[in-house]
């Protein structure tokens, strides 16, 4: 063959680098029952976790070192140093696996940092399934969600997304009988909040009060709404422990609910430790207007409207 017949096919050209990407969603809890301090500084919880459609994106390609960058929503408040928790991710699967942690990983962040949607805990989940794929170690789905419960409570639930059960210190996952799509406004605050902060907030109120921590649990009534799809039932039927103590820190959270509620949402919701608040409307209408009013709340730094139940984290 002449170089004069050679197609674009057969040109030599440099190899490309491999790379995978993962795409995880944020979740909120729509129930969140907290029970009393352990020894080892965690709570026992119930919770029903729910997956929705915000996005991190984890991507991870061959490479002679470890490297981490980041871009999009909060990037400038994420760190890049072995404390990030995808960066922890691919350390403990490469340990786990006796190879090399050699790989250059990228997020890409729609998720808010420190925003109670469990942002890091997503990314963690997405490096973890993105190494695996790139190392291929063959790990089975049982191995992988041990490792994630080792990164951080809410790392394993973001492996299967959808609406689940989480138990223990919210690590141990159960499926939810679910039916249906709702529809989220999320209102983002201006500064993040430490969730350990919270949780010890919650000691504080419930000593001051003399409260006796209840055993965790999640009401029925939660658990039918979601098997009837019936967005006014779970509107009335959302709960988290973790509001008092939130609200209490900031209470210019207050303030947020309080202009979801007025918009005409038909649930309000604290999500996770917060302070990013949740809003359930009815329908795409309904979330229309709730994001716009929403929008013009001063404690409120940005608005997003999200579908849930979404997927856990997948390989694009
Ligand atoms: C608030 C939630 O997002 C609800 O899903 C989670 O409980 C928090 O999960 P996470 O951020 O993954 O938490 P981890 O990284 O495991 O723990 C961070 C800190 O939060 C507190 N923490 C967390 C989970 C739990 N069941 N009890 C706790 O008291 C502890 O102070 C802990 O040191
Ligand atoms: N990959 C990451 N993305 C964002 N923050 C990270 C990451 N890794 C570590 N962090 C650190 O963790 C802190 C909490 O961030 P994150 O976004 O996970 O909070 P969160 O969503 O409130 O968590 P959760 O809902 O699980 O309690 C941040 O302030 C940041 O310093």
């Amino acid at each position: 063959m002449t170089a004069a017949a050679l197609t674009p096919e057969d040109e030599p050209r440099p190899r490309l680098t491999e790379s995978v990407t993962v795409r995880v969603p944020a979740k909120v809890n729509l129930a969140l029952s907290v029970g009393p301090p352990r020894p080892d500084g965690y709570h026992d919880l119930a919770t029903v976790f729910h997956a929705v459609g915000l996005f991190d994106e984890v991507c991870a390609a061959e490479s002679e070192t470890l490297t981490l960058t980041c871009e999009g929503e909060g990037a400038a408040e994420v760190p890049l140093d072995a404390t990030n928790l995808a960066w922890r991710a691919a350390v403990l699967l490469a340990e786990t696996t006796g190879r090399h942690p050699a790989v250059r990983l990228h997020l890409a962040k729609g998720i808010p940092v420190a925003g109670g949607m469990a942002g890091g805990s997503a990314d963690a989940a997405g490096a973890l399934v993105a190494c695996d794929a790139l190392w291929g170690t063959g790990l089975s789905r049982d191995e992988l969600h041990s490792l994630a419960a080792r990164l951080g409570s809410d790392v394993p639930f973001a492996l299967y997304g959808g609406t689940a059960m989480g138990t223990g210190r919210g690590d141990q996952i159960a499926p939810v009988l679910a039916r249906g799509e709702f529809h989220w406004v999320f209102a983002f605050a201006h500064e993040g909040l430490s969730t350990p902060a919270v949780f010890r907030e919650l000691d504080r109120l419930r000593e001051a009060a003399g409260e006796e921590a209840p055993a965790p649990g999640v009401d029925d009534e939660l658990l039918r709404a979601l098997r009837a799809g019936d967005p006014a039932l779970l509107g009335a039927a959302l709960r988290n422990d973790l509001t008092r103590p939130a609200t209490s820190l900031r209470p210019d959270l207050r303030a947020t609910l309080q202009a979801g509620r007025e918009a005409g949402a038909i649930g309000t919701l604290l999500s996770g430790s917060g302070p990013t608040c949740a809003f359930l409307a009815a329908d795409a209408t309904g979330a229309a207007a709730v994001a716009e009013a929403l929008a013009a709340a001063p404690s409120v730094r940005a608005v997003r409207r999200a579908l849930g139940p979404a997927p856990g984290a997948h390989v694009l």
